[in-house]
């Protein structure tokens, strides 16, 4: 446990400071920044589940970052009363993307890119961050746009561009005063505006190409029962059918055409950097570690037959892929601190503690799980088994009602035991895409692992067997992989 505190302080200085604080201080400490900027942070899990479901605000530069980034925009600002209702639309929208029947269609662009990878890698290797990052952006994009983004001639552009936008965005947001004299943040400007033009044509064009099916305007649930029932309706149109959530999800009831496009740009961005880390993760140790791999495999084989489409439910079947992808995001949290503020009032605690309006509360993450009283002694180890034995519920963990065909309720919403597993956050502004980015990505597994196998590319080989031990597994390589066909 040391070692791994101290390997990672090295990258997050705050992070080793609030652990030799918590260890000399105990599960709530109080900093003071500056004369009028007191830091909370926590790291009892009960406590944590109070503060993150009663401090309902982001810190204001949160809200900055993807202000500057998007322009105006009704998700992932600071105050919670203006996100409430499009968070809450946002959830059915992802929800109808994964009820049953219409999953095929929401991450069928996995296999179309698959396919697309046969040309690729006949030439040598891919590059593992590129690669996570293409399936991440192909994820997202697709379940938001539908099949209007298949065939969407700007993607590599917007994929481009979206991360350029995403790499500098928090470093534009810290200067106080906007620095409009600096020609690099008049460039970083200029990105977002022409990432806020293709927004606008992808927006269009989605809506455009689904327009023909706007007349189905009851409610969702009898929306998607009448077109998946329909044999004679492709799947395209079930696309057709779910995108239109999509405009009420990111509008809200009184939207400007600027915010719709705003939310849909934060999503992606947010969505997409995420994303493409846990699937970077997950395919380094795929190199690291072939027995995972062929352990999964097993799972997917016996799971899903060779010659049948993979569906949600076969996915759900595969309890080790699910703990792997859990796994792969305890031990790679999105960043070292979830940070939440209460912005007008005062938080009182159970605990007897006041914390007041205005205060930076923090969770330290990887001292929450990494805590070896919680996850026991290897809890810097990876270890998907962890998820499957009986003290940690993996299907609390998942969250949210969804029954998998074995009968088995892997998703409610009751996670009294999980206050520790935070990599999506906890209470008020949980990621609302928690239950969407775990399936799509383990889709994205299964789909790889059916067809290929992932080694690293023999000139790295060496260097990877090094680190195989080491706990600096948190800050895996950016191996070139190749991904070899199986033979069937
Ligand atoms: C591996 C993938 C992902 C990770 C690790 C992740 C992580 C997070 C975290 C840590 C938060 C803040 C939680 C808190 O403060 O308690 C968050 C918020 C959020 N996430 Fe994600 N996320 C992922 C993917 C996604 C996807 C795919 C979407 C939707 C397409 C999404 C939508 C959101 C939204 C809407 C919020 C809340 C915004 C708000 O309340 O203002 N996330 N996510």
């Amino acid at each position: 446990m040391l070692s791994c505190v101290c390997g990672i302080s090295l990258y997050f200085p705050i992070f080793g400071y609030l652990s030799k604080l918590h260890g000399s201080y105990g599960p709530v400490v109080r900093l003071w920044l500056g004369p009028t900027q007191l830091l909370v942070s926590v790291k009892d899990s009960s406590v944590i589940k109070e503060l993150l479901t009663k401090a309902e605000d982001k810190l204001p530069l949160t809200g900055r970052t993807y202000n500057l980034a998007c322009g105006k925009l009704g998700l992932f600002i600071s105050s919670f009363e203006k996100v409430k209702s499009r968070r809450e639309s946002l959830k059915l929208f992802l929800d109808e993307k994964l009820s049953v029947g219409s999953i095929g269609s929401s991450f069928k662009i996995i296999q179309v890119v698959l396919d697309r990878i046969d040309s690729i890698i006949a030439r040598d290797f891919l590059d593992c961050r590129s690669f996570s990052q293409h399936m991440a952006f192909n994820i997202v994009g697709s379940a938001l746009f539908g099949d209007a983004f298949f065939d969407w001639s700007d993607a590599s552009a917007y994929e481009e561009l979206m991360m350029t936008v995403a790499k500098d965005a928090c470093f534009w947001a810290s200067y106080p005063l906007t620095p409009f004299w600096k020609p690099d943040y008049r460039r970083y400007r200029a990105q977002c505006a022409q990432l806020k033009i293709l927004t606008q044509v992808i927006v269009t064009k989605s809506r455009n190409q689904n327009g023909v099916l706007s007349f189905i305007d009851h409610s969702s649930h009898q929306r998607s029962e009448r077109t998946i029932n329909d044999p004679c309706r492709g799947v395209s149109h079930v696309d057709g059918v779910i995108s239109r959530p999509l405009n009420e999800a990111a509008e809200g009831p009184l939207s400007s055409e600027e915010e719709i496009c705003g939310n849909i740009m934060g999503l992606m961005l947010h969505g997409i950097s995420t994303c493409a880390n846990l699937i970077g993760n997950i395919l380094t140790r795929f190199a690291l570690y072939p027995n995972l791999q062929c352990q999964l495999h097993s799972e997917i084989v016996a799971d899903c037959s060779e010659l049948s489409e993979l569906k949600l439910d076969d996915v759900l079947r595969m309890k080790f892929l699910l703990a792997t992808v859990c796994e792969s995001a305890r031990l790679l949290p999105a960043g070292p601190l979830l940070q939440r503020c209460s912005l007008q009032q005062d938080v009182n605690l159970n605990s007897s503690i006041t914390i007041p309006a205005g205060a930076i509360l923090v969770v330290p993450l990887y001292l929450v799980q990494m805590d070896t009283s919680t996850w026991g002694d290897d809890a810097c180890q990876f270890n998907p088994n962890r998820f499957l034995e009986k003290n940690i519920n993996l299907e609390e963990i998942l969250g949210t009602a969804h029954k998998g065909s074995n009968g088995i309720n892997l998703f409610t919403n009751e996670c009294d035991e999980t206050e520790s597993f935070l990599p999506f956050g906890s209470g008020s502004r949980a990621c609302v895409g928690q239950r969407f980015a775990i399936l799509g990505i383990a889709m994205l597994i299964a789909s790889l692992l059916r067809s290929y196998e992932v080694q690293p590319h023999p000139a790295l080989s060496k260097e990877m067997e090094s680190l195989v031990d080491s706990n600096s597994l948190h800050h895996l390589p950016n191996p070139k992989i190749i991904l070899k066909r199986r033979s069937i």
